[in-house]
This record gives structure tokens, C-alpha cells and sequence, in this order.
């Protein structure tokens, strides 16, 4: 079995996902090349994560040395001829099968022989993205969690045409990034955490839209009587709607199954351009740093 010696990151799409695998992948001491198609998202991610590194300066868990280190590793770049030489790359695009699968098929044509194509949907199995390449024993998932410089676990998804090599390859790439991966031996859509997720999303989001309680209380339930550090709607906002909408579509063309829809709430937010944090809108509204405004009927 040949291992991959990694030394240099890719990641294409430079959104909430892709810039911080970027950063994280950089500050564990890789050189790293971050693609985007807009300029605007690589500059937007320039930003929220000098800003996002430096509130960890800040609280002590980095030292300005780490950063400065982590950013002199980092190339933010709208050409894709600059993953000529990387060993990995991580694909962080829009959840949009047929997006990706071009995707794919360009960098199969690109990339070195050896190295690993990666995918980070929240749902797609690689098998689908497999088949716009010729390398299809290097592709599999490896699917980060939100917010990537936060969240310890990261899911690798091993499929049918996936190399033993590539599997391992990319689970002792995460370790060296500091973060613990879990194998998946075989792929099904959604992985394990997003599918008991849905099955969480699905009930509040019935109760929600059926009266029996506001999306702020249902919240506050799923908190403080089960545990969970955030509540459905407040995750849906931290992810964004639009990928909550996009994961549904994409699980819902693959199975038939009615339980798998967009929630009509959900599409109706949308539609309205209320994804989130990322519009400063979504289940609820965030001021101009980021905070959530807190309504009059959850202060009582
Ligand atoms: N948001 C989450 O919580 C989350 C969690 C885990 C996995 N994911 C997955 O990660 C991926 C990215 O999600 P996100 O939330 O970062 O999305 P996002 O909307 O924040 O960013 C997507 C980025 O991809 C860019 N892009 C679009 N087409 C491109 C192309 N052809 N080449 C290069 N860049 C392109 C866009 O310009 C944008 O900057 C999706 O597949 C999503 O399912 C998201």
C-alpha cells in the first residue's frame, strides 16, 4: 500500500466551510491554496478569518505567531491552475450535484496522478462525483463540521470505488490537522450525523409549523432538555438555509421519500433571501457584529 505524502492543500470554494478547512489546514503547517470562482468570496473570507483568528489571539488559544504563520502558508486564489502541484484537494462548493461533478471532472484533468479529490457535501456520496473522473480510487467524502475551527469531528465516507489508500491517507491527514476522523467503511447519503440531524430538523419543524409551539421555545426545549449546545433553528441559521434547502432537495431527488422535502418554512425563508447569519437574517436576526437579537418574547 503507497501512502500520499501530503504537503500541499487544496480547497475549492472559499465559503463558511471552505475558508476555515483552509485555515485550519494552515495552521497545522501546510501550504494551502484557496480557490473561489467570485473574488468577492476569497476577499470575504480573508476578512472573517483574520477577524476569526484574531479573537482566538485574543483568548489565548493561538499566539500571533501561529497566525502570521497560518497566513504566509496561505495563497487565496480565483485560478484554478494553482492546484497544479497539491496533493489533496477538499471541495467546499455549492451543494449542487451537477456544479460539483464539473467541478471534478476539470480538476481530474489538473491534478497530479497521485493526488486525493475530496468532496465536503453535507449529503452527496462520492460515488456520484466518481463518476465525472478517471481517478475514482482517489475520491471520497471527508465532511467537515460547522464551524470548522471549532468542531473536533470530521466524518471520511469510503465508497465502492474508494482505494484502501486513499481512505487511510485522508484520515491520517486529519489527524494531523488536529481533528478526529471517523470512517464510514460504506457511503450513504447524509453520513451519520446529518441523518439523525434531519431526523431532529423533521420534528421541529413539524411542530413549528403545525402551532404547537414557537420556533424560540422548540429552541430552547432541544437546549436545556436534551442538551444540545444549539437549538434546530439556531443551527439551521448557522449552517444556512440555503444549504438546509439544498441538502433536502439533493436527499429528497435520491430517495422520493416525502420526509426528506424542503420544510414549505424553509423554502418560504429562501425565497426571501433569509439564509442566516450569512444574511443577518434567517429563523432570527443578527446585528452588524454577528449577534443574535434577542425578541421581546423570549427576554420575558
Ligand atoms: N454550511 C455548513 O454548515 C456545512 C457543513 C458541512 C458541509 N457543508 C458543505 O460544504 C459545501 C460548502 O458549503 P458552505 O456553507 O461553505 O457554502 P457557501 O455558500 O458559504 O460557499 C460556497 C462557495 O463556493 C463558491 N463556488 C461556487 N461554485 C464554485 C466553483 N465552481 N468553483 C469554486 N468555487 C465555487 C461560491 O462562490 C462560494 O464562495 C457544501 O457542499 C455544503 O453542503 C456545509
Amino acid at each position: 500500500m503507497t501512502e500520499i505524502n501530503i504537503k500541499k492543500v487544496g480547497v475549492a470554494g472559499a465559503g463558511a466551510m471552505g475558508a476555515q478547512i483552509a485555515a485550519v489546514s494552515a495552521l497545522h503547517g501546510y501550504e494551502v491554496i484557496l480557490q473561489d470562482i467570485s473574488s468577492e468570496s476569497l476577499k470575504k473570507a480573508e476578512e472573517v478569518l483574520r477577524t476569526q483568528l484574531e479573537k482566538r489571539v485574543i483568548k489565548g488559544k493561538l499566539t500571533r505567531e501561529d497566525v502570521d504563520c497560518a497566513f504566509s502558508n496561505l495563497i487565496f486564489t480565483t485560478n484554478l491552475e494553482a492546484f497544479k502541484e497539491v496533493d489533496i484537494v477538499i471541495e467546499a462548493i455549492i451543494e449542487d450535484l451537477e456544479v460539483k461533478k464539473s467541478l471534478f471532472a476539470q480538476l481530474d484533468h489538473l491534478l497530479p496522478e497521485h493526488c486525493i479529490l475530496a468532496t465536503n457535501s453535507s449529503t452527496i456520496v462520492s460515488s456520484k462525483l466518481a463518476e465525472a473522473v478517471v481517478r475514482k480510487d482517489k475520491v471520497c467524502n471527508i465532511h467537515f463540521f460547522n464551524p470548522v475551527l471549532v468542531m473536533d469531528l470530521v466524518e471520511v465516507v469510503k465508497g465502492p470505488h474508494t482505494a484502501d489508500e486513499t481512505a487511510d491517507t485522508s484520515m491520517k491527514f486529519i489527524e494531523t490537522i488536529g481533528k478526529t476522523p471517523v470512517l464510514l467503511k460504506k457511503e450513504i447519503s447524509g453520513f451519520v450525523a446529518n441523518r439523525i440531524l434531519a431526523k431532529l430538523m423533521n420534528e421541529a419543524v413539524y411542530l413549528y409549523e403545525n402551532g404547537y409551539a414557537s420556533f424560540e421555545e422548540i429552541d430552547v426545549v432541544v437546549e436545556k432538555a436534551l442538551g444540545h449546545p444549539i437549538g434546530p433553528f439556531a443551527l439551521m441559521d448557522l449552517t444556512g438555509l440555503d444549504v438546509n434547502y439544498a441538502v433536502r432537495k439533493q436527499r429528497y431527488s435520491e430517495s422520493g421519500d416525502e420526509a426528506d422535502k424542503p420544510a414549505k418554512s424553509v423554502k418560504e425563508k429562501v425565497e426571501k433571501g433569509e439564509l442566516g447569519r450569512k444574511t443577518g437574517k434567517g429563523w432570527y436576526t443578527y446585528d452588524a457584529q454577528g449577534k443574535r437579537v434577542v425578541s421581546e418574547t423570549i427576554k420575558q
